[in-house]
């Protein structure tokens, strides 16, 4: 399995409008495929902001994010849909779908007009609710969702999507232990099966056990990277999210497992 990344983002530097501070300073890190590269950090650090400014959806001050080597900045966007599944924090329709019809929209991407109809689109949505376990749901409407449920089927439209590379934020937000665990090991199965995945999580006892490489982010800039044993090391897990903890060993895998303790500020 080859180390390069598939997609990286090069001294990315994000300005949100009218803000003080830049939300990204120079953020370089490299998804390659074959690993799950998670990005953890408190809130606001600007995990999120990565997302967006691989979506477009901000500018970017410096910097650059590619996909082999191309800037995304350049591709079609149809076309890095095509090779990158993104499912953002939050996500609200316009008007309600089916669950089955929402999964569907992730083969748009890959039609030749605005339509999803082809045999094959349609075996990658069932299978894609397969995965995510969503299937019993399937002729829900998506306004009637729990938030876990709208979760899941919101990463099941990713799947459907499919593609090199896969981009989760904070896809466990609202799931319980079953369903999170759930969601941590479709990540490792696709990071196995040799995609990209990138995944924003809060999680970092979880994140510790599955990933393979992490990046803390502070403040817009990159605190630590490396793999888990390394970033998770508490002194800097301590300062970075300005709260006293230690770093120990889960005892039913021997991860490093992150125990915040009574008395921080507040
Ligand atoms: N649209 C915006 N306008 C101005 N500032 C913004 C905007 N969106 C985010 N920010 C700021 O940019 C910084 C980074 O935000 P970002 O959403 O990337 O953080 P995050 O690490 O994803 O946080 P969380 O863990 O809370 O989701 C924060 O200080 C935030 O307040």
């Amino acid at each position: 399995m080859s180390d390069a990344p598939l997609l990286a983002f090069y001294g990315v530097s994000v300005r949100y409008p009218r803000a003080r501070a830049r939300a990204l300073d120079g953020v370089s890190l490299g998804v390659p495929r074959g690993r799950v590269t998670a990005v953890v950090g408190p809130n606001g650090s600007g995990k999120s902001s990565l997302v967006r400014a691989l979506l477009g959806r901000v500018p970017l001050e410096a910097g650059d994010i590619r996909l082999e080597g191309a800037s995304v900045r350049t591709m079609d966007p149809r076309a890095l849909a095509r090779r990158v599944a993104v499912v953002t924090q939050r996500e609200e329709l316009a008007f309600p779908l089916r669950v089955r019809e929402y999964v569907a929209l992730g083969r748009l991407p890959h039609g030749t007009r605005w339509s999803v109809s082809g045999a094959a689109d349609a075996e990658a949505a069932a299978r894609a609710m397969e995965i995510a376990g969503v299937g019993d749901f399937a002729d829900r409407p998506t306004d009637e969702l729990s938030g876990g449920e709208w979760q899941r089927v919101r990463v099941a439209r990713a799947l459907a999507q499919g593609g090199e590379a896969l981009v989760l934020d904070e896809p466990t937000t609202f799931l319980d232990v079953a369903h999170e665990m759930a969601l941590f090991e479709i990540a490792d199965g696709l990071a196995r099966d040799g995609r990209a995945v990138l995944l924003v999580s809060h999680q970092l006892n979880l994140v510790a056990r599955f990933a393979q490489h992490m990046v803390l982010l502070h403040a817009g800039r990159v605190a630590a990277s490396g793999a888990p044993a390394d970033v998770m090391d508490g002194p800097t897990l301590e300062r970075v999210y300005d709260w006293p903890l230690v770093v120990t060993r889960d005892p039913a895998t021997a991860a490093p497992a992150l125990v915040p303790l009574r008395g921080g500020r507040r």
